[in-house]
């Protein structure tokens, strides 16, 4: 494989969910006696997107509310795998998608490091290696040996966050997560993240704050109901969003 060949190919990809209407019992069994619909049906938060994004891109996932950009960074992730279509990536991904995703509640954070990073792809050295690095940019020394159940959402993301990037990712997806950390670790993890950025690694991001995306990524790609509607300039973007 070369380098120029895309960092991440989204293909034709569709992803439906089944919705469940809460019914009475009752009205459960009249439906299902008089055959009628009991209230399941289908629909597709992402409808036939088609993108790649190349080495070093930075590309903003934007819409408004429901639109299917969480969706599409799980499937991009590997965390959801498609309907229809396919989804390929190159390189280690690093996902900071849900908050708490990837630990384990009775484990302590120091444990969830080790387990955190194997599931980033990391090899039980390298993470030893990288351990002081980790604990210190999170900046939670003192609850390393605490269970993370008891962590605050804010504590989750600084140790996930601090994993993700000491795991040299070379494609970094990131949902809104950064917004349950405070106001300087945020401006911290985004220093980072245009770090990553100006290294040449892959960027996507989900997120509202289309001053902080616009000022992150070049690229930008609009949703609507699940559907692909605009590919551009991530300024050209952000001004049709806010007509
Ligand atoms: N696991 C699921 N089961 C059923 N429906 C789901 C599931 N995950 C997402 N959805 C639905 O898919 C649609 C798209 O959701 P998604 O979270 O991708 O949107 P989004 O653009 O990220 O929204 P937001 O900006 O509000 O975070 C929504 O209608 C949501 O309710």
């Amino acid at each position: 494989m070369d380098s120029t060949e895309p960092r991440i190919i989204v293909n034709s990809v569709t992803k439906e969910f089944t919705l469940r209407h809460r019914r009475a019992l009752k009205d459960i069994a009249i439906a299902a006696l008089t055959r009628q619909d009991v209230g399941i049906n289908h629909f597709r938060a992402v409808d036939e997107v088609s993108f790649s994004v190349n080495e070093g891109e930075t590309v903003a996932l934007l819409g408004y509310n429901g639109s299917g950009k969480s969706t599409l960074l799980k499937l991009i992730s590997g965390v959801l795998h498609p309907d229809q279509g396919t989804v390929l990536t190159r390189g280690r991904v690093a996902g900071l998608i849900e908050v708490g995703a990837g630990f384990h509640p009775d484990l302590t954070g120091r444990e969830n490091v080790f387990l955190n990073g194997a599931i980033l792809g990391m090899q039980k050295h390298e993470i030893e290696q990288q351990y002081d690095s980790i604990v210190e940019f999170s900046e939670i020394e003192k609850f390393m040996d605490t269970e993370v159940k008891f962590y605050s959402s804010g504590m989750f993301l600084r140790l996930a966050f601090s994993v993700a990037i000491h795991c040299s990712p070379e494609v970094f997806l990131i949902d809104e997560i950064l917004a349950v950390g405070d106001e300087p670790f945020q401006k911290k993890c985004i220093r980072r993240i245009k770090d990553l950025r100006d290294s040449g690694k892959t960027l996507v991001i989900v997120s509202h704050d289309l001053d902080m995306v616009s000022a992150l990524c070049e690229r930008g790609i609009l949703v609507e109901h699940g559907k692909m509607v605009m590919d551009g300039p991530t300024g050209d973007v952000v001004k049709q969003m806010r007509g």
